[in-house]
């Protein structure tokens, strides 16, 4: 049975990486992704507008939506201060086995809780199976056509206070224009657009961040 491209990234990884060194695995999935065959990690150009973001809110609980082979949650994962951790969601078993090797070979593993399933299914499970209260950042990067509802499901499980940040990917290219829509003409949010490139193509994408400007909606009369 011959090997997934996201097993080829990861031997690539375990050969050329150094263990316990997040930059070096992120470097290697970059070199390979743009040399040998693209795969759809955030890449490094967008990669650095997720880094600052990080960096800005330096979150304690962040969540993420669409894990794949586990780059972005690396990258998310080497920037969190002592203390605080990363959620992943995957849909795909043999994307979530890939991306729970690679954030071990990175030596991240005690910050990230990868979790394997449907986000509709797995969002309204966090704050009673994974003891979450509010989440200080999402990186949403899984179906363009669930990123808002699932955007309406955080606010529904109360998991977004005033200042939570969203950031989403893609919103160019695969696109999710009814995303760009909610987002955009809702008041609870302040939106900023970081314009860049689909990963390793010239091609034009960009990522879209939300600040939630007031928390759970105490419904007034
Ligand atoms: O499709 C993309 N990502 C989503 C992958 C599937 C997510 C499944 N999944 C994971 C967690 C999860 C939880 N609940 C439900 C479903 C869930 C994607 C695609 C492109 C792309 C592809 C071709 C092309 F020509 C140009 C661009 C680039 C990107 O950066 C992308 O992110
Ligand atoms: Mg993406």
């Amino acid at each position: 049975m011959n090997q997934s491209k996201e097993q080829r990234i990861l031997n690539y990884v375990l050969q050329n990486a150094v263990r316990g060194d997040p930059c070096s695995v992120i470097d290697a999935i970059d070199t390979y992704c743009s040399q040998k065959e693209w795969a759809m990690n955030v890449g490094n150009e967008k990669g650095l507008i997720l880094d600052k973001t990080v960096e800005e809110i330096n979150p304690s609980v962040a969540l993420e939506l669409g894990t794949y082979c586990g780059y972005s949650a690396v990258r998310i994962a080497r920037l969190l201060k002592a203390g605080a951790r990363l959620l992943t969601v995957e849909f795909n078993p043999e994307f979530a086995a890939i991306a729970k090797q690679m954030i071990e070979f990175a030596g991240v593993q005690d910050k990230v809780t990868l979790i394997e399933g449907p986000s509709e299914e797995i969002i309204p499970q966090l704050k009673k199976k994974y003891e979450v209260d509010t989440l200080d950042f999402v990186f949403v990067d899984h179906w363009k056509d669930r990123y808002t509802p699932d955007t309406i499901l955080l606010q529904e499980c109360s998991l977004l206070r005033k200042g939570s940040v969203l950031l989403a990917d893609n919103i160019i290219v695969p696109g999710a224009p009814e995303f760009v829509n909610y987002i955009r003409n809702n008041p609870r949010f302040q939106c900023t657009n970081y314009p860049s490139h689909l990963e390793y193509m010239k091609v034009q994408d960009a990522m879209k961040k939300a600040c939630t400007l007031q928390g759970e909606h105490i419904r007034s009369t």
